[in-house]
């Protein structure tokens, strides 16, 4: 697994924060990850004149990861328009949990926690396995 530079991905969560579109909301977010390869992977939150259709900056990172050769998820920020450590929203967590490497790692405002932490018993891929083979 590569070392991971919390510095580094929160400059990239920085970075990926001011491309930020979210004239709705004046909430500019930038998330930023460290994939199993070693590469830095980052996206922004893009909204929408109809609201809901909105996109979290976790979005546009998993598309990120993919575009850019896929792997998995090591570790993961994500800032507010002030720099500051942003908890990716329920519905980010559950996008984030497919993609994430076993002990996956989330700055939070309350310290660094693995995954599992911010979503206890997720349900994923596992889960549909588990059903097709009964
Ligand atoms: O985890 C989150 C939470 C919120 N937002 C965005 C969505 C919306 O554009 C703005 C305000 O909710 O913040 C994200 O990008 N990620
Ligand atoms: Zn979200």
């Amino acid at each position: 697994m590569p070392e991971i530079d919390w510095d580094a991905l929160r400059a990239a969560a920085n970075d990926a924060m001011q491309k930020s579109y979210s004239p709705y909301s004046n909430f500019p977010v930038g998330a930023a990850a460290l994939v199993s390869d070693g590469r830095i992977i980052s996206g922004c939150n893009v909204e929408n004149a109809s609201y809901g259709v909105g996109l979290c900056a976790e979005c546009a990172l998993v598309s990120a990861l993919h575009m850019s050769g896929g792997g998995e998820l090591v570790a993961f920020t994500c800032v507010d328009g002030h720099g500051n450590i942003l908890m990716p929203c329920g519905r980010c967590r559950q996008l984030l949990n497919e993609f994430s490497a076993e002990g996956m790692l989330l700055e939070t405002v309350s310290g660094i926690k693995t995954m599992d932490e911010v979503l206890p018993d997720a349900f994923g891929p596992r889960q549909l396995a588990e059903y097709a083979a009964s």
